[in-house]
This record gives structure tokens, sequence and C-alpha cells, in this order.
């Protein structure tokens, strides 16, 4: 299936934010996953580490699996940072996860990744490393969803957040005016600007929001600044 994201149409983007957990208290992932979604948070991004794409290692599908099973409605972003992304489609789809976002870098068949990930009834993320240049993806973007433009190096949260990523996010906005475009990697209130104005509509903030004492009013401004840009362009 492809989806035409370079027409104009009638489809109004919004913002979305979704914090990680990544630095939250994971022996306290439930309680933390409420607590974010009752401060405004519009779906969960799970970051999945695998010490080998990245030299770091988090958690799988079983853990995300006890998660949904706690919180049933809502979207479950994992943003895949593994080797063989392949791998994991059907157990994350069986762990009712809403979105696979997977790594260009990870596979050398993207088409196939994406169709697996359609195929188990999971909607499909693509992202980019910092190195990787954005026009990689121009004959992969109609097969996802969503393109995920990382903002620091995968693998830890917690990270300087990179400005020069900002024109891969532009160039997709200007060419793609109905894709979603997420960024990630320390975004939070002082980030965010540059973020809305080179059009990024889904946001992930993992430091800015856990370590924040009011975690609710991060993800108000964050959000504002967001459509404040959206609203700018339609
Ligand atoms: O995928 C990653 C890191 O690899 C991210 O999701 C970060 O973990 C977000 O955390 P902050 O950079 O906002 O602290
Ligand atoms: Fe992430």
């Amino acid at each position: 299936m492809r989806v035409n994201h370079r027409k104009m149409g009638s489809k109004q983007l919004t913002c979305k934010i979704g914090p990680s957990i990544l630095n939250a208290d994971l022996s306290n992932l439930h309680e933390e996953s409420v607590r974010l979604l009752a401060d405004g948070a519009d779906y969960l991004h799970l970051d999945v580490m695998d010490g080998h794409f990245v030299p770091n290692m988090t958690f799988g599908h079983p853990v995300v699996k006890c998660l949904r099973a706690k919180i049933p409605d809502v979207f479950f972003e994992t943003h895949m940072m593994v080797s063989n992304p392949e791998q994991w489609i059907t157990p994350m789809a069986d762990a009712k996860v809403n979105q696979y976002t997977f790594h260009f870098e990870a596979t050398e068949n993207v088409p196939l990744v994406c169709r697996k990930i359609r195929e188990a009834g999971m909607k499909v993320g693509l992202g980019i490393k910092p190195k990787t240049p954005v026009d990689v993806l121009e004959k992969y973007i109609d097969l996802a969803d969503m393109i995920l433009i990382m903002t620091v190096e995968p693998g830890f949260g917690g990270q300087s957040f990179m400005y020069d990523m900002m024109p891969k996010v532009k160039w997709l906005r200007s060419n793609y005016p109905e894709l979603n475009i997420e960024v990630d990697g320390g975004v939070g209130p002082e980030t965010i600007h540059p973020c809305a104005e080179a059009g990024a509509n889904m946001i992930v903030s993992g430091t800015a929001v856990i370590k924040s004492k009011d975690p609710k009013q991060v993800m108000e401004d964050m959000r504002e600044t967001v459509e404040k840009e959206l609203n700018k362009c339609c």
C-alpha cells in the first residue's frame, strides 16, 4: 500500500506529543505512563534498543505486552533501535503496538519491512540517524505513515539537540505537506521552536518532560508552539 504524501489535500495535520519513557523510573513503567497520559500525552513513544544497532539496551515485546494489558486504548509507537527489524514485527503486533518505527540503516530491504509491518496490522514509521541524508528516504516515503528525523544519535536519552537536523525536516515538510514528521532527541521547551518552524508535528520528548516538575505545562507549551506553526500554513 502506498500513501501519497505529496499532494495537498484536505487532511489537517495535528500536533501529537509522545513522551519517551526511556529516562523514567522503569520499575514503575505503568504508573509513569498513566501519569504522562493524564498530563496530556497523545501517545507513548517506547524506545526499544537491542545493544547491537545502538550501544544500549532497554526492553522488548514482553514488557510492551504487559504495559498494553494495563493501558488498552492508547496509541503505542515502538521506536525500534534494533538490527534486523523484521524479526520483531509479529511479536510487537501481538503486543498490540499501533506503530512500528524502524531505522532505514538497519535493513537492506526497506520495502519488505514496510510491507510486513502493514500486513501485521500496524502503521509504518521510518527513521533516519543524524548522519543519514534525508533524500535516501524519497523512494520510500509513500510506503510509510510517518518519518522520524533523529535529532540525536540514537541510543541514549538526555543528549543535546542537533539543530543541524532541521533542514531535513524543512525539506520533508516543503515536499510532503501532509506527512507526519516526528523529531526525537533533546526536544523540549528550549528546542521546540526550531522543530515547529521546520514543520515537525509529532514531538517526542524524554528528559524535558520526565524530569520536569510540571510535565503537563511542558507538554502544553510544546503543543502550543507546534500548533501555532501548523495553523500558519493552512
Ligand atoms: O530514541 C531516543 C534515544 O535514542 C529518544 O526517544 C530519547 O530517549 C528521547 O529522550 P530525550 O533526548 O528527549 O531525553
Ligand atoms: Fe526514540
